[in-house]
């Protein structure tokens, strides 16, 4: 079974009119047949075949062992381990493998770059972070990219849904979740002529998308550098040092973004100010600290 004929069984609508292409530039996307008005429906995915936290709960087989975890696993986890399980799998899960199968085989974010790939560049500090966060083998990592790189979100009365809908994963989107028929609606944000990709929109994102989606956009004018300040704990006066960070609403490790528009942004100039103080500066920064009407943090520039 394809994964057309999958998402058509279960009452997906639209794959008519949509073709998988791969672009020079862009890597693989999604080519409409028909032209597109903006708000148009293109797509509907039933929520049967979306890949979320209850359809890996309930699996037969993946299920009872999830919900014996204590701790159990955090969404992204879940996700995670769902596609490496069915990834996995000889028989019976010929209905979700055909997406399995489609999605790239190779983790393309920052975290996968060596050191010497990264140097000078301005994601090395958070790429950095991240990787002491996130320390498992590539195919978990695989995974894990592959569920932050495509999920979305949808805020439910009761419940947050974070979900990965096969083949509207692979195109530009402005999904609706509608709760009541459990169908993922998929609709344009532009016009579109026959034979035009359909572009995925992520807004006024910086360069950072290489971090988590694995690409960058050249000339991107909403680009920032991540700076990254830490305070080592033998630093001297550490303490008295972190008191103050905590009281200026800032982390002993902090990352910046410094953009064109914000080069030199007040938390930066705040943090170094705090970091580095004399022993008499400090005293007297922490001494008026809760004195002052105006607030500490505000103070601190
Ligand atoms: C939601 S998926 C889109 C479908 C994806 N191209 C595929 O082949 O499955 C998001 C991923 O597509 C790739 N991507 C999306 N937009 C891109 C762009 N403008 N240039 C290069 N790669 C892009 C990145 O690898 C990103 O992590």
């Amino acid at each position: 079974m394809t994964l057309q004929e999958w998402l058509e069984k279960n009452g997906a609508k639209g794959l008519d009119h949509l073709v998988l292409e791969e672009f020079p530039e862009t890597g693989r996307g999604i080519t409409t047949l028909r032209a597109l008005k903006a708000g148009d429906e293109i797509l509907t995915i039933p929520g049967a075949v979306l890949w979320t936290v209850d359809a890996a709960n309930t699996d037969p087989l993946l299920g009872p062992i999830l919900r014996s975890l204590d701790p159990s696993l955090s969404v992204e986890e879940t996700l995670a381990v769902f596609f490496i399980f069915i990834k996995a799998r000889d028989t019976e899960y010929e209905e979700r493998k055909p997406h399995v199968e489609v999605l790239p085989p190779h983790y393309t974010a920052t975290n996968f770059f060596d050191d010497d790939e990264l140097a000078g560049s301005s994601l090395y500090g958070v790429t950095k972070q991240l990787k002491q966060q996130i320390k498992s083998e590539y195919m978990y990592s695989w995974a894990l990219w592959i569920v932050c790189s495509r999920a979305m979100d949808f805020k439910l009365p009761e419940k947050r849904l974070r979900s990965i809908a096969p083949f509207a994963d692979m195109l530009n989107h402005s999904h609706v979740y509608d709760q009541r028929t459990r169908i993922l609606r998929v609709l344009v944000d532009n016009d579109y002529k026959a034979g035009d990709q359909v572009f995925i929109k992520y807004g006024p994102v910086p360069n950072r998308l290489l971090r988590l989606y694995g690409f960058v956009l050249p000339n991107n004018p909403h680009d920032s550098y991540e700076l990254v300040l830490t305070t080592h704990h033998l630093a001297p006066l550490y303490d008295k040092k972190v008191a103050l960070f905590i009281a200026a609403k800032l982390d002993v490790n902090s990352a910046f973004s410094l953009t064109f528009t914000e080069l030199l942004p007040d938390k930066v100039l705040q943090y170094l100010r705090i970091q580095r103080s004399t022993s008499q500066e400090l005293t007297t920064i922490l001494a008026t600290a809760n004195t002052a009407s105006k607030p500490f943090a505000a103070r601190m520039r």
